[in-house]
């Protein structure tokens, strides 16, 4: 049994990640503050939905989704119902698995995932670490839980505030671009539904270049720049304004921001 405890925005969708995967409705519980929310989610997905405590007591893994100001709370009101040796999934930005494992008590198996919000069609990328008490079985559980819904990846606890500021927060990073990139194609005077066409398959385009062609970005972006040409007249601009100074700087804002996230 799984019992995914918060059930909000990532919650659902690792929840119905895991209902693609094949995993029977049977074998979820979940959890949520709101009685409005519970509902719908039984009914949208038929799975059980319980008490905290219940979610602790009766599963075998749990899928910890709550946000991080909220984490403390929760595992104060499940310590005393998780029975040892339970695997905890921890999904939460910025709250490490020593965290987990000071609150929970005993020598319980804490891995620690940031995944993102392509679960939602099955390309998420998790990074995964194990905490103090987690080994090699427990990394293999987590991993067979995320990988039908995306790619998975083992990197040490130390790099995970990094990798939520890459990759937890990635996606918004992308969004943004594309908004910005409409709205040039606004100024320029196209129709709006026609310019996001354009940069939403560009987008899915290069996407798809990068992750099969095994090239370089730096290849792929220069086979497009024609010397002389427009490309190189945007990337001037885009040079000129600072933007991968601005990446830098905003990637290492939200990694100094997961950092502190456990503090409230
Ligand atoms: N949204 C995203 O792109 C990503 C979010 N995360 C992490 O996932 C976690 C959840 O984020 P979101 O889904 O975006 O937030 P959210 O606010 O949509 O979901 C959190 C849910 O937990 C519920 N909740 C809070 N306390 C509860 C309790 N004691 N018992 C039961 N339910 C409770 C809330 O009512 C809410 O529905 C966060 O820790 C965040 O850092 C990680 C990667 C990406
Ligand atoms: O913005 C946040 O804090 C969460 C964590 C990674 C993506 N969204």
């Amino acid at each position: 049994m799984i019992a995914i405890l918060g059930t909000g925005k990532m919650g659902e969708a690792l929840l119905s990640g895991l209902l693609r995967a094949g995993v029977e409705a049977g074998e979820i519980v979940a959890t949520a503050r709101r009685e409005e929310r519970a509902r719908s989610l039984a009914e949208r997905y038929g799975v059980r939905m319980v008490s905290n405590a219940e979610a602790a007591k009766t599963a075998d893994t749990l899928i910890l989704a709550v946000k991080p100001q909220d984490m403390a709370a929760l595992l104060t009101e499940i310590a005393p119902h998780v029975p040892a040796g339970r695997l905890v999934v921890s999904a939460a930005a910025g709250i490490t698995t020593a965290f987990v494992e000071s609150r929970l008590g005993g020598d319980v198996p804490v891995v620690r995932v940031m995944s993102n919000t392509p679960v939602l069609v099955d390309q998420a990328m998790s990074v995964i670490s194990a905490g103090a008490h987690a080994g090699e079985d427990h990394l293999k559980q987590t991993e067979s839980l995320l990988s039908p819904v995306g790619k998975v990846l083992r990197i040490p606890e130390s790099q995970q505030d990094a990798a939520t500021a890459l990759s937890g927060s990635g996606p918004a990073y992308f969004f943004y671009l594309v908004e910005a990139m409409v709205d040039a194609g606004i100024l320029l005077g196209m129709p709006r539904a026609a310019a996001l066409d354009m940069v939403t398959q560009s987008i899915v385009g290069a996407a798809i270049m990068l992750r099969d062609s095994g090239e370089h970005p730096v290849i792929l972006r220069e086979a497009v720049t024609s010397p002389g040409g427009t490309t190189i007249a945007a990337i001037a601009e885009l040079e000129r304004h600072s933007v991968r100074a601005a990446f830098l700087a905003a990637i290492e804002a939200a990694r100094d921001r997961s950092n502190k996230l456990a503090a409230g």
